[in-house]
């Protein structure tokens, strides 16, 4: 094992990225409609998706069925401890729309089930009260919306901005993607708040998500915008005062699906294509990375500038037509994983 390759976490060494897939439980109305299941697990490791042209294997690092509990996928998942140990972790939720992304990053909305995101937060302030005798920790947060290629700050009430200044709305806090010297990402120009406890962090993340677009007509539930936690963790050594900071980056993407199939018009059109364009370059981003090309399109997105370290999590829908984009971004990493080539029109 290359140093260079991979990345320590829980006493293991693991591969820089893994790529998860989550079974989502079909829904009552998807039951009562009679519609079937095209998703089948065949080991830990492995699925069948039925396609028009017949049945397809996928193979990912881990695969979750219907019935796991957010408990056992946040325990499987678990790269809290890299993050405070100063590595950048990133976990994000890919998935067609509906496919279950929210639930696996947020949880349900009375947070009877919740999600990756405010368990983090949880095993942030755990771990932190563990070793408190050694280190002081600080943490602090950046809550974030990408919609339409646009960023925007969370923590920036938008009918408050829109109200005080109309004409320089989005102009006066213009949040940009920087790297530092170190290669670490930054969003420039985004308001950062300190937190104190679990619970301050979890009411910063509600008063963030307050603050998000959501389309009205598609589906009320349907996040038409990339949301981004950024939570940085800067612990210092109380024998010898060595500082280091570690980030978690927890990432609920957009929807990924075909804009022909929605019936967006004029503005959702533009959602549509903007979410699919950001979402098929971090496609580009993730095989480059897996195949370890010296190139690898950061610039082609702000999603993907913003992707730097990646930690994947698929989530794959029991639906009855697969994403194009989902199908594609899987065969080419199961390509990359087996050794086979991948010609230019796969990526
Ligand atoms: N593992 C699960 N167990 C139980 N219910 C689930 C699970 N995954 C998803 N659901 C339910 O399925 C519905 C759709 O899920 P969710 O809103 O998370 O999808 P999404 O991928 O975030 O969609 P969008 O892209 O539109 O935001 C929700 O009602 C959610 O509660």
């Amino acid at each position: 094992n290359n140093e260079e390759e991979v990345l320590q976490y829980g006493g293991r060494y693991e591969r820089k990225i893994r790529v998860f897939c989550r079974i989502r439980p079909v829904s009552r109305t998807e039951d009562t409609q009679g519609e079937a299941v095209v998703v089948d697990k065949i080991d830990d490791y492995s699925v069948t998706v039925e396609t028009p042209r017949g049945p397809r294997e996928f193979q990912f690092d881990k695969v979750f069925s219907a019935e796991v509990s957010q408990e056992d996928l946040f325990h499987d998942t678990y790269l809290i401890q890299s993050a405070i140990d100063g590595y950048n972790v990133c976990i994000f939720a890919y998935g067609q729309t509906g496919s279950g992304k929210t639930f696996t990053m947020v949880g349900d909305k009375e947070q009877k089930n919740p999600g990756i995101i405010p368990r983090s937060f949880n095993a942030i302030f755990d771990i932190i009260r563990e070793n408190s005798t050694k280190f002081d920790f600080k943490v602090s947060a950046y809550m974030l919306e990408l919609y339409n290629d646009k960023l925007q700050d969370l923590f920036v009430s938008l009918a408050g901005e829109a109200h005080a200044q109309p004409q320089s709305h989005g102009q006066a806090r213009r949040v940009e993607i920087k790297r530092n010297r170190k290669g670490v990402v930054f969003a420039q120009g985004a308001e950062t708040k300190e937190a104190s406890s679990a619970q301050e962090l979890y009411a910063l993340f509600q008063q963030a998500c307050a603050n998000r677009h959501i389309s009205a007509t598609m589906n009320v539930e349907s996040s038409r915008s990339h949301l981004i936690v950024g939570i940085m963790v800067e612990s210092r050594n109380q024998t010898n005062g060595s500082v280091i900071t570690g980030k978690l980056s927890l990432v609920d993407l957009a929807g990924s699906e075909r804009a022909a199939k929605t019936g967006a018009k004029d503005h959702q059109l533009k959602e549509a294509n903007s979410i699919n364009k950001s979402l098929s370059a971090l496609g580009d981003v993730i095989s480059a990375l897996s195949a370890e090309l010296p190139h690898v399109p950061y610039r082609n997105s702000k999603l993907t500038q913003y992707a730097t370290r990646v930690k994947a999590i698929t989530n794959n829908a029991q639906r009855n037509v697969e994403s194009k984009e989902i199908a594609q971004l899987k065969e080419v990493i199961m390509k990359l994983r087996s050794g086979q080539t991948v010609e230019e029109e796969d990526v």
